[in-house]
């Protein structure tokens, strides 16, 4: 095999809960993880000239050792001695910085895509232990799929599948740094946590509505505080059929968990013309494995 085609998707936070801080200053969480069918596509190939190189349609992000997909070739090529040299084409579809860990999910299609293209035969489990080095949220995105994540992120329990649905994301054109969101989040000011149980009870029982109801992230709190427009998209996606809306991660990302799809749709539709997020998606969770 030469070249191997790969799609990156991003995942939504169905809860965020931070249960405590540990002394390097990573939180310890416990969050509900599904993917969504929203993706980068990645080319991987091999070239005749040693070294990694990387190159993408999104002019202003790094193509060098700061990007994670480069950072991830590099772990990978080090770890296992590759001597062939590599070529990785990306093209970005999901938004950066956006709560959607599409720069994880880049790193993990790197880590996956590598071991297929030089016959490894590593195990996930191998890939999801490289993959924390580079970022908390790799070894979930090497997994994907419907998972509570614990530790920082890196613990990972697989549950059954959640129930079908479409789902509307919407991205405000806001930076936020999940760095920054951690550092202000004041453990003894939650004054909510999301039910987990609950919703692992939904997921079990593939009750959409009750896993809707019970969606929650404790990083609202800083995240929505410092911009509103947050909770704007949030009412809005539910006034126009959500079942329930949330925002993703450290955000700015919004989704809303629908039912059908013509509602997806009339929401997207009021958000293009009535909001100030650019960034629309009409999507739906993904829970086949990865290829
Ligand atoms: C908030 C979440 C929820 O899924 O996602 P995003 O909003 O980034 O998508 C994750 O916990 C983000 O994971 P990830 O983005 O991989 O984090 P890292 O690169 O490892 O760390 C970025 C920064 O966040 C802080 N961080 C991260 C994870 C964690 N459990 N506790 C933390 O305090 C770290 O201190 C670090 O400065
Ligand atoms: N391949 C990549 N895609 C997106 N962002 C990347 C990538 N490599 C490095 N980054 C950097 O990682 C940071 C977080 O990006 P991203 O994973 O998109 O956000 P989040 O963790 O909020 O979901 C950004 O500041 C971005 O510049």
């Amino acid at each position: 095999m030469h070249e191997i085609e790969l799609k990156a998707r991003a995942k939504i936070n169905l809860t965020l809960d931070v249960v405590g801080k540990r002394p390097d200053g990573y939180h310890e969480v416990e969050m509900i993880m599904q993917t969504v069918n929203l993706y980068d596509y990645i080319t991987i190939r091999k070239m005749r000239a040693p070294g990694i190189k990387l190159k993408t349609d999104l002019k202003w992000l790094p193509e060098d050792e700061r990007n994670l997909a480069y950072k991830a070739a590099k772990l990978m090529v080090e770890t296992y001695n590759i001597d062939q040299g590599i070529l990785i084409e990306l093209k970005k579809r999901i938004p950066v910085a956006a709560g959607l860990a599409g720069g994880s999910s880049d790193a993990a299609a790197v880590f996956v895509g590598l071991n297929t293209l030089f016959d490894l035969n590593l195990q996930k489990t191998d890939l999801m232990d490289l993959g924390v080095k580079l970022g908390a949220d790799i070894p979930y995105c090497i997994l994907t799929g419907t998972a509570l994540a614990q530790g920082i992120g890196e613990r990972l329990t697989k549950l059954p599948p959640m129930p079908f649905c479409h789902v509307v994301i919407a991205k405000p054109p806001i930076s936020v740094s999940t760095a920054h969101v951690y550092k202000s989040l004041n453990l003894e000011e939650i004054s909510f946590h999301p039910n987990t149980e609950e919703v692992i009870e939904g997921i079990k029982k593939r009750d959409l509505r009750k896993i809707a109801k019970n969606l929650g992230n404790v990083l609202e709190s800083v995240t929505i505080k410092e911009h509103p427009i947050i909770e704007e998209i949030k009412n809005t996606l539910v006034e126009y059929g959500a079942l329930g809306s949330l925002m993703s991660g450290s955000g700015p990302s919004v989704f809303g968990l629908f039912e059908n799809s013509k509602d997806a749709q009339a929401a997207a539709k009021e958000l293009r013309l009535h909001s100030k997020a650019k960034d629309i998606f009409v999507t739906t969770i993904f829970n086949r494995e990865r290829v």
